[in-house]
């Protein structure tokens, strides 16, 4: 029977934890923001189809297709314990914009592998989907991180360990925060916007980048919401990417001014984020940014929460 795998969009780094802090992001208005993979039997060995709002963004070889590609890991995996690879049909609706920072390619990993494992009766425990996980968005993003396929997968806001048998770990978080997310609808590839960065940084910025980082978690632990947004500062990758964003600094300034806790970029951007501690400035937050910082039709605003559920079977 056809089983239909959603997995949400995530806005990962949170500008503190740059490839160690990603959340799993769902709008307030029950709307679906992630992609849909749907898996059936097939009479053939193996077939591929891409339907979708962003469906004519994807590579055009169908062996380009980062579900595609999914499949095949997949299969080798599972041949090596012994399993065997049922004759399968995948679906992949592409929600999602490609290059937005929103964790597009996450969304498809996530989606196809957990509907490739369900198929199979999960012989793959949640770390050993996610290390499959953190492979294939390695290919496409130019560098394993974990920060986007995580969230997606697990739900919640994660914090990437990489140790101990253990990827990640769930964060506490403030439930009251609304996270509004601003696609401006151009696109910044992720492993460009990797490959911008310094190779090495300067003593005071990773002191700095440590007390942040070490403070935050320890803010979200003890509820201290005014010292979680005061350390919510990025040195290592803001500064080096605000320029592939429209008009960011003064964006972000403006919606300071309008009462944002915390403002940056959403993974490796061009994807605004903008927490608000209240809906009415969320609410407000949504109207500046679509008026000021969307670029095109393509672009869209949503107000969201974090996502609890991550990755799950939709009805
Ligand atoms: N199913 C897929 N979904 C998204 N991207 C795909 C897919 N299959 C292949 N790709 C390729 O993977 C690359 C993904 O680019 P990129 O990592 O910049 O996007 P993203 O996942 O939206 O970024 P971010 O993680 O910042 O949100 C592109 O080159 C795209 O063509
Ligand atoms: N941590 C990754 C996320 C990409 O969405 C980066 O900033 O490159």
């Amino acid at each position: 029977m056809a089983l239909r795998i959603y997995a949400p969009a995530t806005s990962a780094n949170i500008s503190v934890g740059f490839d160690s802090l990603g959340a799993a992001i769902s709008p307030i208005d029950g709307s679906l923001l992630g992609d849909v993979v749907e898996i059936d039997d097939c009479k053939t060995a193996f077939e591929l189809e891409s339907v979708g709002r962003f469906v004519k963004k994807l590579p055009r070889e169908k062996e380009k297709n980062i579900v595609y590609q999914a499949y095949v890991l997949f299969s080798e995996n599972l041949k090596l314990r012994g399993g065997k690879v049922k004759k399968l049909r995948l679906t992949l609706e592409k929600n999602m914009p490609i290059g937005s920072g929103l964790g597009s390619s996450a969304c498809s990993i996530v989606a196809a592998l957990v509907a490739l494992n369900q198929f199979h009766q999960n012989p793959f425990s949640k770390m050993e989907l996610l290390a499959m996980m953190g492979q294939l968005e390695g290919r496409v993003s130019g560098g394993v991180h974990y920060d986007n396929v995580a969230p997606s997968y697990l739900g919640g806001l994660q914090l990437m360990v990489e140790n101990q048998g253990e990827i990640c770990q769930p964060l506490p978080f403030f439930e009251n925060w609304y996270w509004v997310l601003a696609y401006p609808g151009i696109k910044v590839s992720t492993a460009k916007a990797r490959a911008i960065l310094p190779e090495s940084y300067s003593r005071a910025d990773i002191v700095a980048q440590a007390r942040y980082l070490g403070s935050f978690i320890h803010a979200c632990h003890t509820k201290q919401e005014k010292l979680a947004t005061a350390m919510m500062k990025d040195v290592i990758a803001e500064p080096y990417r605000e320029k592939l964003l429209p008009n960011f600094a003064e964006i972000k300034q403006q919606c300071k001014s309008q009462g944002a806790l915390s403002v940056g970029i959403s993974g490796s951007g061009p994807t605004m984020y903008a927490i608000a501690p209240d809906f009415d400035t969320a609410n407000k937050l949504s109207s500046y940014l679509e008026n000021n910082y969307l670029q095109n039709d393509s672009g869209f605003v949503h107000i969201c929460k974090v996502d609890k559920v991550g990755a799950r079977e939709l009805g």
